[in-house]
């Protein structure tokens, strides 16, 4: 049978990129994505701007809601200082599969947990399965209706403290105006938009950065 196109993505990586290089995964990915298929990365223009947010903040503990294939995986914990943890849920077994395999191409796989399941049912585990007291940054681009339910979850089990960032993809293409509404209005949360386009096209889209104040 046909293969799938994130089958197809990690076989552009193990062509294109050099083992233990996260920076040739990442271009590897976008390549194929801008040249060959579109893909729900976050790609090289947002993932710009995620990186600069996770080296502001500069985190030991991350969580990711939705691996995919693991090219925001490999772009944060990239990132990270020593003994940092990224801890990234995906509920789909054939994309946790590939984002695996991506993610030890790119040499991160010490710094990195990829856990099958869904967020809503590990979001109430984090503690007493992983010793997570609470997360320094969050990254949700996982289904855009998870986005608010996963983070009154998240604030209802003790996993946000004063200063944690959530950064949000997709709030404009293809968005997420309950969440948007929510963070924007609460005040619980200090939140700012960072104006950018949809991965590999020009359509407008954004991510958006909400501290939680506690
Ligand atoms: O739909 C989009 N993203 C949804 C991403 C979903 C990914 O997160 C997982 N997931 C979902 N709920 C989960 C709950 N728990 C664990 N994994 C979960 C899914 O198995 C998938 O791997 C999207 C769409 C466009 N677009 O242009 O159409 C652009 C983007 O950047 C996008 O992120
Ligand atoms: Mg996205």
């Amino acid at each position: 049978t046909r293969s799938t196109r994130p089958q197809r993505l990690l076989k552009a990586v193990q062509k294109h990129a050099t083992r233990g290089d996260p920076q040739s995964v990442i271009s590897a990915i976008d390549h194929f994505c801008r040249h060959s298929e579109w893909a729900m990365n976050i790609g090289d223009e947002k993932g710009s701007i995620l990186d600069s947010v996770v080296s502001e903040v500069n985190p030991e503990k991350v969580l990711e809601l939705g691996t995919y294939c693991g090219y925001s995986t490999v772009r944060i914990a990239r990132l990270l200082p020593p003994g940092a943890r990224l801890i990234t849920l995906e509920f789909n077994a054939d994309y946790a599969a590939i984002a695996r395999q991506v993610i030890i191409w790119a040499g991160l796989e010490d710094k990195v947990q990829l856990v099958e399941g869904a967020s809503e049912d590990w979001i109430p585990r984090m503690k007493e399965h992983f010793g997570i007291e609470t997360f320094d940054f969050v990254f949700l681009d996982h289904w855009k209706d998870r986005y608010l339910p996963d983070t009154k979850l998240m604030e209802d089990c003790g996993l946000l403290r004063k200063g944690t960032v959530l950064l949000a993809d997709n709030v404009i293409c293809p968005g997420v105006p309950d969440y948007l509404a929510y963070v924007r209005n609460s005040l619980s949360y200090k939140s700012c938009y960072f104006k950018s386009h949809l991965e590999y096209t020009k359509a407008e889209d954004g991510l958006e950065k909400s501290v939680f104040l506690g």
